[in-house]
């Protein structure tokens, strides 16, 4: 491992974190806490994400918000009736058309929220862990200059048993290969793509932000350029499941996190474009070419006037 990820490994990562929800509420002071969960038709697991977090509503948590990214199932409804308050893509900066993708929610959700600290859950996590949330906070709330906390834990594909650890094959066949290529301080890092991550306003709104599935090596990479290593940490979550999407859509994901990645480290002007993948109708193999969409937004606080 490269030495400075060794020693950040060290001296940032919280393998069996011991602190308790009243250690945080004592260290939270006047600090907000805004809790965001980016939704695209996910009515199946919305309400039981919210249920993990509403008991931290009104003590550690100020507000549990769920930005809704243009679903056409009940996601919303699902979600007001689970206790949070909703927000659709378009009713926050509704002067701005909104692009697709989660990073664009993600970003918008900065306008929607108020908390000094966000913390970020995906949607889709299957018997999603109480702890998530006090364990992400942790390092935040408890170290000095801690801007970004990203989630680690093991991964077992629903195909799999409850044992499996076969998850997160973009992490690992892409994201953490490309960071050892292009960036090998941050290979300590378990989970660079995770979707539970931690995060002061103050970084956030400093940073541009992918519109799509590149928001989350682009945070990386960005708060590595401006915090440093020492302003990023990673907590153990234990256990994560999420809804598996089938390869051909990783192969989409893949290309928008490549085209963020080479775009941040000076390698790419633009990194919009396309990915032709291939797929077998009857005997014969036939291409299928999507354009891939990897807008960036710029830093929120060039927009929010406060
Ligand atoms: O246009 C979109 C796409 C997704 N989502 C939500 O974002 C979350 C994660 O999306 P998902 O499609 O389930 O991504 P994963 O396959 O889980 O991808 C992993 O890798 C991505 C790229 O780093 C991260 O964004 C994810 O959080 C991480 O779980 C879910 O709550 C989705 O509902 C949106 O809000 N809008
Ligand atoms: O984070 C990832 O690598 C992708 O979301 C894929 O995850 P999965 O292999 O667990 O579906």
């Amino acid at each position: 491992m490269d030495v400075d990820a060794r020693t950040w490994f060290a001296e940032r990562t919280w393998q069996s974190p011991k602190w308790t929800v009243g250690d945080l509420l004592r260290a939270k002071g006047s600090r907000t806490v805004s809790v965001v969960m980016p939704a695209l038709n996910e009515e199946a697991t919305v309400a039981d994400v919210i249920a993990s977090v509403l008991p931290l509503h009104g003590s550690l948590v100020d507000e549990i918000v769920v930005l809704d990214s243009g679903s056409t199932d009940r996601t919303v409804e699902v979600a007001l009736a689970a206790g949070a308050k909703v927000v659709r893509r378009d009713e926050v900066l509704p002067e701005l058309e909104p692009v697709p993708g989660k990073g664009e929610v993600l970003w918008r959700s900065l306008a929607a929220t108020h908390g000094d600290l966000l913390v970020f859950l995906d949607s889709d996590l299957i018997d999603p862990d109480p702890l998530f949330v006090p364990r992400l906070l942790g390092p935040m709330l408890l170290e000095p200059d801690v801007h970004l906390v990203k989630g680690f834990y093991r991964r077992p594909l629903t195909s799999e048993g409850a044992s499996g650890a076969g998850g997160g094959r973009v992490t690992e066949l892409m994201a953490r290969p490309l960071l050892s290529t292009l960036r090998p301080e941050l290979t300590g890092v378990i989970q660079p793509l995770g979707g539970e991550y931690a995060g002061t306003r103050e970084l956030l709104e400093a940073v541009p932000f992918a519109s799509g599935y590149g928001v989350e090596i682009g945070l990386l990479l960005d708060a590595h350029a401006i915090v440093g290593l020492s302003g990023i940490a990673q907590v153990n979550l234990g256990v994560r499941r999420h809804r598996n999407q089938p390869l051909q859509a990783l192969g989409l994901m893949a290309r928008q996190i490549l085209g963020t990645a080479l775009a941040r480290c000076g390698m790419l002007p633009s990194h919009a474009g396309e990915l032709t993948q291939f797929v077998q109708v009857a005997d014969e193999w036939l291409p299928d070419t999507a354009g891939v969409v990897v807008a960036d937004r710029p830093p929120m606080r060039d927009l929010l006037v406060r």
